[in-house]
């Protein structure tokens, strides 16, 4: 379960504090998949960084499972994000000079021995259809095919929360199309609780659950400052 109890993040512009996020309160339940839908400057993003402790609120709590994020430390922040939250990001953000298969290795658990992390990620690159590319670098494949290995990069370590911010926005339709459900699809099959940020309305009919973040967002609403 997610919990947010009056949460409020404005940032200094101009050397004003611009309020731009206010939310009263919000439920999530585990295993939930939720698209964000909204303008851009709607504080879509904002939103996404508090969730994953890069940004720390002004005031209010923000509650992952029983963690208290807004309580933790800069360090204890890193370590809830390492452990707790996938994140997909519109740019792969893959390291070029490595395979995709290394990409995923990279951040595979130290505990695992290279045997069994081959052994885990070679299913994964199997369940989204990767197998054959999964020795190519990230500049020998397809923006779709990177995209699904930036994927499992994010969903490998079975987080508790997976983040994706326009996840699809720089790809084609067909193929964000099918990246979205195979991504809705394993959420799904694994429990994970998925909060996704897309302007694209079709897509966003695919979820479960739509938000909409001026419904969340009092500001946007015009009801608080
Ligand atoms: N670090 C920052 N410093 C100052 N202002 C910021 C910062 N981050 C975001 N903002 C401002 O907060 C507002 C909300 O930004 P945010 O990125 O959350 O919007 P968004 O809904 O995700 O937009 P988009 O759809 O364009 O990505 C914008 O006006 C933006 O300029």
């Amino acid at each position: 379960m997610i919990t947010l109890k009056e949460v409020r993040k404005s940032f200094k512009q101009n050397g004003e504090h611009i309020p731009i996020l206010h939310i009263e309160q919000w439920q999530v339940k585990r295993g939930e998949r939720i698209a964000f839908l909204g303008p851009s400057g709607s504080g879509k993003s904002t939103l996404l960084h508090l969730l994953s402790g890069v940004m720390q609120p002004d005031s209010g709590e923000i509650w992952i499972e029983d963690q208290p994020i807004h309580r933790l430390s800069e360090s204890q922040r890193d370590q809830y994000r390492a452990k707790s939250v996938g994140y997909i990001f519109q740019e792969f953000h893959l390291i070029s000079s490595l395979t995709l298969k290394q990409n995923v290795e990279l951040i595979m658990q130290p505990s695992m021995s290279n045997k069994e992390a081959a052994e885990v990620s070679a299913q994964w690159f199997e369940r989204v259809g990767l197998t054959t590319q999964q020795h190519r670098l990230p500049s020998q494949v397809s923006r779709g095919q990177q995209q699904r290995a930036a994927m499992i990069r994010a969903l490998i370590g079975k987080p508790s929360l997976v983040l994706a911010d326009e996840p699809t926005g720089s790809l084609d339709y067909e193929t964000a199309a099918s990246m979205m459900s195979l991504l809705l699809q394993i959420c799904e099959e694994e429990g994970l609780t998925l909060l996704t940020v897309t302007h694209d309305v079709h897509l966003a009919a695919s979820y479960p659950r739509q938000v909409h973040i001026e419904d969340l967002n009092a500001i946007r609403r015009g009801v608080t400052a």
